[in-house]
């Protein structure tokens, strides 16, 4: 009996959606099944979660429900060229590739239904951010099944196709820009005289507690930082120095050639 849900690639992105479905009951492990290559990985899922899992993508694809695509974007065109046709109702099938568009998915999956999705790595905590862009066959059904599948992760948005390579410069990899961000300000720490851990412990709040105050009171970030800055006091001295090293124009950037390399990929 085939399961209501397939994952293709136990990675990284693969384990932290499963764990989240299962935790919130969309899923039960019983219905899950993980196709990886590598045993060692498939035992783990196996034993953290109860999954099937299985070295054979065509039994993940043969879920009734949805196939969750989680796979690196440079191996896609291998694992396309190994899917066999699956006959009857085909199931809604989710890619999370990065910059993989929807008319390559169509190419690979004839008449499917297909989403792509962009989560980002906060998806392991249920603080995910995720973007999903519809194809042309996905009924209201599968809509709302895709918005359920990623709401257990986070926070979803709908956006049209030509978006998602912008989408992943910026949510998809901004973790990793926030991660060295929090690094550099505890190294700050420490520059300036705080022990590492204390350091750490301040940027890790910081940041966090800043982003809850911005959405709890849906404030502009430039009213946030005006109120922070007295007159004459450190935080403008902080800021004139940020502006001069560029630190708006590097994260601009990063985002920009982020999403070029998100096209490179899907090209
Ligand atoms: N990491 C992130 O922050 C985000 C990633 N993504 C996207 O998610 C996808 C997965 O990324 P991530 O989880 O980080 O990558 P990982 O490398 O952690 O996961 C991919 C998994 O697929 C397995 N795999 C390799 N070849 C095959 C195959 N032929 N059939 C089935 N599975 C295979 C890999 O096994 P092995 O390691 O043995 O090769 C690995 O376990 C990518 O397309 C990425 O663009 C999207 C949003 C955020
Ligand atoms: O770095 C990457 O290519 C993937 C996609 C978004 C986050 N990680």
């Amino acid at each position: 009996m085939p399961e209501k849900l397939g994952i293709i690639g136990g990675g990284v992105m693969g384990e932290a959606l499963l764990s989240r479905l299962i935790a919130a009951g969309i899923y039960e492990a019983g219905e899950v099944v993980v196709s990886d290559p590598a045993a060692e990985r498939r035992q783990k899922l196996a034993a953290s979660y109860g999954v099937n899992t299985t070295p054979d993508n065509q039994q993940a694809l043969n879920a009734t429900e949805t196939v969750l695509l989680a796979v690196k974007p440079q191996i896609f065109a291998a694992v396309a060229a190994t899917v066999a046709e699956v006959p009857g109702e085909k199931p809604l099938l989710v890619s999370i590739m990065a910059g993989v568009p929807l008319a390559s998915l169509a190419a690979a999956f004839p008449g499917w239904p297909l989403v792509r999705a962009m989560p980002n790595t906060p998806a392991t905590v249920g603080a995910g951010m995720t973007a999903i862009a519809l194809g042309p066959q996905v009924t209201p059904d599968q809509q709302a099944l895709a918005k359920q599948l990623f709401s257990s992760v986070g926070e979803v948005v709908e956006v049209a196709e030509s978006l998602m390579d912008a989408v992943t410069g910026l949510s998809g990899s901004g973790p990793g820009y926030v991660a060295i961000m929090i690094e550099a300000l505890a190294d700050g720490g420490v520059a300036a005289g705080l022990p590492r851990a204390i350091a750490l412990q301040l940027a890790i709040q910081t940041v966090k507690g800043t982003a809850e105050l911005l959405q709890t009171e849906n404030l502009h970030p430039a009213v946030l930082k005006d109120r922070v800055t007295s007159p004459g006091g450190t935080t403008i001295a902080g800021i004139a120095c940020l502006e001069s090293l560029g630190l708006r124009t590097a994260l601009i950037e990063a985002v920009r050639t982020a999403c070029q390399r998100a096209k490179e990929l899907g090209a």
